[in-house]
């Protein structure tokens, strides 16, 4: 039986996993599409690095025009990473008539639409389902599963690497750096980890999300981010002992047809499921207006985890192939983007402010709040040994983004204040 050849982009942690699934699984995956799966070649930058899965030499190249412009090869699979070369790459393959799978969710929030267009203009499929939360279906589950109702929330913890780093930190007390060098280490982080604690991979995890569960195209310059670069372990004390967990989390809300999407380090309620998901796991929680609420779960990030995702897709597009449908549209934004303003922006805040030890700070800083139109739900004041100061931690009621902007300009001219130590949105 002729076997479906596959060209595969990369072979570090996740063009690994793909490796071991497709010739591990080859029976299984042959039962289930009717022809054997072959990774006919694999392009990595130096054939000369050992590597932890053996591949023939013969299969190995440094050049990707031996894939992206061998006729022989159907799929190429892209788990390189990076905007460019790979764009450059998958737009030739789709040229070609090469249908792709990618986990690359940098150049599918940036370039999706061009890619998508180009896949459609080719009858090509494009599958990215690794892209958002490693190993949970949430793409596809968000374009089939959800088709039917109307999407107004979608919460994600959605960066394995953070959640991974702020559990370690919350649970052992570890250090910030030491679990970041744990969590490259493990695979999960970025080759630019940056991208990871400063919030732009969940930010573009959230812009595809957003896209799909509320039918418009959403960039990532549509998302406000945060990172976790600032989270303390007082933080992380105060948080536990009010009940929250800090989690950087990904919040995209409908109301009517305005939208606002952001990712920002976050205290959720530990009565909410979202606070109970730790370590390298992701979760994204879906609130349908018919539905109700959903909640999906599962590993964020690593090879197997990952690359099961991205077998799938290749199995998806198998199928496609044998029945000759390859190049449907699984997904069309059909809704004109109109995003919220700072106004329309609601949510409840943490504060935790270092102020003067005196008399009347406190009448103070609570009059900045009701000015603003900020009502409180509790304010804790404690002296602080070790800053010779006041410590004073506020969770506010709902309040918009633009009344609490408003307060914190008014913090920054308030003598009394010594340092706003931070700011969270708070969840649950
Ligand atoms: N790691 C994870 O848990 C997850 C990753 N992803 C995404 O999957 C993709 C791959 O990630 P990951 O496997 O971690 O990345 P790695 O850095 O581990 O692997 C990248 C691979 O691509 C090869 N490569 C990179 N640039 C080039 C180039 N210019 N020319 C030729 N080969 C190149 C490297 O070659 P060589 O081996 O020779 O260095 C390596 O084999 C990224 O888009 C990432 O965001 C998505 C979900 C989870
Ligand atoms: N660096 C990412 C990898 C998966 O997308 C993460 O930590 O989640």
């Amino acid at each position: 039986m002729e076997p479906i050849k596959v060209g595969l982009l990369g072979m570090g942690t996740v063009g690994t996993g793909v490796l071991r699934i497709v010739e591990g699984h080859q029976d299984d995956l042959q039962k289930q599409v009717g022809s054997p799966i072959r990774i006919e070649k694999v392009l990595v930058q130096n054939k000369d690095k050992s590597r932890r899965y053996a591949v023939e030499a013969d299969r190995l190249t440094e050049n990707a025009w031996d894939i992206v412009n061998d006729p022989a090869i159907n799929i190429v699979v892209e788990v390189m990473g990076g905007i460019e070369p790979a764009k450059t790459y998958m737009l030739a393959a789709l040229e070609n008539g090469k249908h792709i799978v990618t986990a690359n969710k940098d150049l599918m929030a940036l370039h999706g639409a061009e890619i998508l267009a180009k896949a459609a203009e080719k009858n090509c499929d494009v599958f990215y389902e690794a892209s958002v939360a490693g190993g949970i279906p949430i793409i596809r589950t968000l374009i089939e599963g959800f088709s039917s109702d109307r999407i107004t929330k979608i919460m994600g913890i959605v960066n394995g690497t953070t959640n991974y780093i702020l559990t370690k930190m919350s649970q052992e007390g570890a250090s910030y750096a030491d679990v970041l060098k744990e969590a490259q280490d493990l695979g999960y982080a970025e080759s630019d980890p940056t991208s990871d604690v400063e919030g732009l991979d969940a930010a573009r995890k959230m812009a595809i999300l957003g896209t799909l569960g509320f039918h418009t195209s959403l960039g990532l310059g549509d998302v406000q981010v945060k990172g976790i670069s600032q989270v303390s372990k007082e933080d992380i004390l105060y948080g536990k002992r009010l009940g929250y967990e800090v989690k950087l989390l990904g919040i995209a809300e409908r109301q009517d047809d305005m939208i606002s999407v952001g990712v920002q380090p976050t205290m959720v309620k530990t009565t909410h499921p979202l606070a109970a998901v730790g370590g390298v796991f992701n979760a994204v929680y879906v609130y349908g207006e018919a539905v109700g609420e959903t909640m999906f779960y599962g590993p964020g990030a690593g090879e197997m985890p990952t690359a099961t995702s991205v077998v799938a897709d290749l199995v998806a597009v198998v199928k496609n192939l044998k029945l000759g449908v390859n190049g449907r549209k699984m997904f069309v934004p059909y809704k004109e983007k109109k995003l919220k303003t700072a106004e329309q922006i609601a949510s409840k805040y943490f504060v935790r402010l270092h102020v003067q030890d005196k008399a009347g700070v406190l009448a103070k800083i609570t009059q900045v709040f009701a000015e603003c139109d900020v009502s409180l739900e509790s304010v804790v004041q404690q002296p602080n040994k070790s800053i010779a100061e006041a410590e004073i931690v506020i969770v506010t009621h709902d309040a918009s983004l633009a009344s609490m902007n408003r307060v914190l300009a008014e913090f920054e001219a308030l003598e009394v204040i010594q340092t706003i130590k931070s700011v969270y949105r708070v969840e649950g």
